[in-house]
Formats: C-alpha cells, sequence, structure tokens
C-alpha cells in the first residue's frame, strides 16, 4: 500500500508545555491532530479549573484558523476537592483528571501520596462522568524502574478499578505485556493509551552499543516481549487501546546530561511512526481504528468528520527542532521516516 486514507486521527495524550515552548508545540500536534488531551504537569502544576481554563487559552492563542481543540485535564493532589471535580466538568473545556504517584515522572512532585487520599475525589468524577488518566507507576525505591508498572497494577490498579466500577480509566502510555493484559480483560470502562516509541523500541534500542538519552522516557524502554504484545494489542482491533503519543520535549542539553530528563519527541511525525508500526506488523488496515476511532468512542466524544491522507514517501528528519528559545532532539533525528501526511 502506498497511500492510506484515514478519519482525522486526535492525540489523547501530550505535553505542549507553555510559554515560550507552545508555540512550536502547537504547531506541531494541530498539523493534522483533530484534538489532544493536555496532559497538565506544567511548573507549577495545573490543578484546578481557572488556571486549565487559562492554560486551554493560551493555546489556543497559538493557532490562527483555530482549527485544534485542546481538552483539558486537572493534575490531581492529595487536595483536590470533589467540588472542584464538578466545577470543572461543569466547563465543558475539562474532561479528565490526572493521576500522578508523587515522583513518579517528570514534574510530578505535586502528585498524591497515597491513593486513599483522592478516594472522595475518584467518587465525584465517577458520578460527574469526568476520566481519570493515570500514570500506572509505583514510586517505592526497592521496587526495580523495570517492574514499577507491574507492581502498580498489582497493589493499586485492581483496587480502584474494583471500588469505582463505574469510573472510566486510561492506563496512560502502557509499557508491558502485563498492562495489555489487565486492560483487554477488564470492563468496558478501563483503557489504555499506547506510544508510537513504545511500538517502535524496547531497551535494547536505548541501551546496547550506547546509551541513548532521547529514548528515555517514564514508563522505561521493557524488553522487546513487552514491545511485541503492545504491538499486538494495538493492532489487535480492541477498542480500548487507542493513540497517545506521550510527545514530551525537553530542552536538548536537558536531555544529553549526567542525569537527563524523561520524555521523548515525537510530535513532529506522529501518525507517521505510528504506520511505520502498523505496516511492519502487515496491520495498516487497523491503523484508523486505533489512531481515529476509538479515542473519541471511549470519551464518548463524536469521531471528526473530515480525513487525512498518509502517503508511503520516504522524508529526512532534522538533527533538531526549535522548542521556544531552545532546541528538542526528535525521535529519528538525523534518520528517515518512510510514511508522510500529504
Ligand atoms: N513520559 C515521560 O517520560 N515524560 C513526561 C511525563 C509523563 O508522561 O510521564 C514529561 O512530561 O516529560
Ligand atoms: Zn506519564
Ligand atoms: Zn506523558
Amino acid at each position: 500500500m502506498t497511500e492510506l486514507t484515514i478519519t482525522r486521527p486526535d492525540d489523547w495524550h501530550i505535553h505542549l508545555r507553555d510559554g515560550e515552548q507552545l508555540k512550536d508545540t502547537v504547531r506541531d500536534v494541530s498539523r493534522y491532530m483533530g484534538r489532544a488531551i493536555i496532559m497538565p504537569n506544567l511548573v507549577p502544576p495545573v490543578t484546578n479549573t481557572e488556571e486549565a481554563l487559562g492554560y486551554h487559552q493560551r493555546i489556543m492563542e497559538q493557532q490562527p484558523q483555530g482549527n485544534f481543540d485542546p481538552l483539558m485535564v486537572l493534575y490531581l493532589t492529595d487536595k483536590t476537592s470533589p467540588d472542584e471535580i464538578k466545577k470543572a466538568k461543569a466547563t465543558g473545556k475539562i474532561y479528565a483528571a490526572k493521576l500522578y504517584p508523587a515522583g513518579a515522572t517528570t514534574n510530578s512532585d505535586s502528585g498524591v501520596t497515597s491513593i486513599k487520599n483522592i478516594y472522595p475525589v475518584l467518587e465525584a468524577m465517577q458520578e460527574a462522568g469526568m476520566l481519570l488518566l493515570i500514570h500506572g507507576e509505583v514510586t517505592d525505591s526497592e521496587i526495580d524502574i523495570f517492574d514499577r508498572e507491574k507492581t502498580f497494577i498489582d497493589n493499586i490498579l485492581k483496587d480502584v478499578v474494583a471500588d469505582f466500577p463505574e469510573l472510566k480509566i486510561v492506563l496512560e502510555h502502557i509499557t508491558t505485556k502485563d498492562a495489555a493484559e489487565f486492560v483487554a480483560s477488564a470492563g468496558d470502562n478501563v483503557a489504555a493509551t499506547i506510544t508510537a516509541h513504545h511500538l517502535l523500541f524496547n531497551r535494547n534500542h536505548m541501551l546496547a552499543g550506547g546509551i541513548r538519552p532521547h529514548y528515555y522516557c517514564l514508563p522505561i524502554l521493557k524488553r522487546n516481549i513487552h514491545q511485541e504484545a503492545l504491538i499486538k494489542a494495538a493492532t489487535s482491533g480492541s477498542p480500548k487501546f487507542f493513540l497517545g503519543t506521550d510527545s514530551a520535549p525537553h530542552m536538548k542539553h536537558a536531555k544529553e546530561a549526567a542525569c537527563g530528563c524523561a520524555g521523548s519527541y515525537t510530535a513532529h511525525a506522529a501518525i507517521e511512526l505510528y504506520a511505520e508500526t502498523f505496516e511492519a506488523a502487515g496491520a495498516l488496515d487497523k491503523l484508523e481504528a486505533f489512531a481515529s476511532l476509538n479515542g473519541p468512542d471511549f470519551y464518548g466524544l463524536p469521531r471528526n468528520s473530515d480525513t487525512i491522507t498518509l502517503v508511503k514517501e520516504s522524508w529526512d528528519v532534522p538533527a533538531s527542532y526549535p522548542l521556544g528559545d531552545d532546541q528538542v532532539v526528535p525521535i529519528r533525528a538525523g534518520e528517515t521516516i518512510s510514511w508522510k501526511v500529504k
């Protein structure tokens, strides 16, 4: 196949950052994504309705045509109130709240220190029909970093799913066979996003023959049996799995450092990178469901009504892109990508 037309996709997990960087991140995501779920881990984080609406406004100011729809998310803390959930929901612009276990990932220090602290909030979310998005990793220093997602599922997520049977939950950026199996066997109210980089790479790509900091993201890349399970889940046609790039820009010097930040940038070529994986798996016919249909269906939103067309045409990825007054090194920097959006 050399050309593929699909319903316009959405990105159900992206980091746009703020300030000087916004113009660059919004330009990339709005090239063909209809909507995106905007992660709230700014500094300081987006913890209430006013901040989310202010951030929404700043994103909208970056797009003259106004054809991109940012869907806002609240950052849950130990202090989030059930009333804040009702208030956020009533705006019609805030679709979800995000659980970051405190310390689990980039800018998560104000996150939740114990799941029980937010049980009243989860109750309010279940009632209001607001989705719970989860960075699913435990933070205990004695748990191996490669096991933190599985331990989160076993020790925390199973209870949340059992205690809130009507709450819609998205386990974000899943990275393990265990997560794929858990989501597949849970009820219809549980789904997962999968990134392009977790479909394309395993930990050998990051660590064999030299350490590659731009592949370092959280949850960390796992061994290839997990990569294979994610490919199987994404291309299975199951409505529980959908596109969430977790494109997470960091300045070049903050990645190429003695203690580098977690996050990989893929918004320059999101659907193109997914197309490569689906093609390699012989499943290009499943790309549209994953990228454009399953996400809105799960969120209870209409599917986009127009289309985009991908063509099989190789192009060179630059060594870096501008990011505010600095640079970001994207995935595939200095290499080629075999699909292009017309
Ligand atoms: N994925 C990452 O490694 N980093 C994300 C945070 C996140 O999504 O966990 C970031 O904000 O940089
Ligand atoms: Zn995360
Ligand atoms: Zn993320």
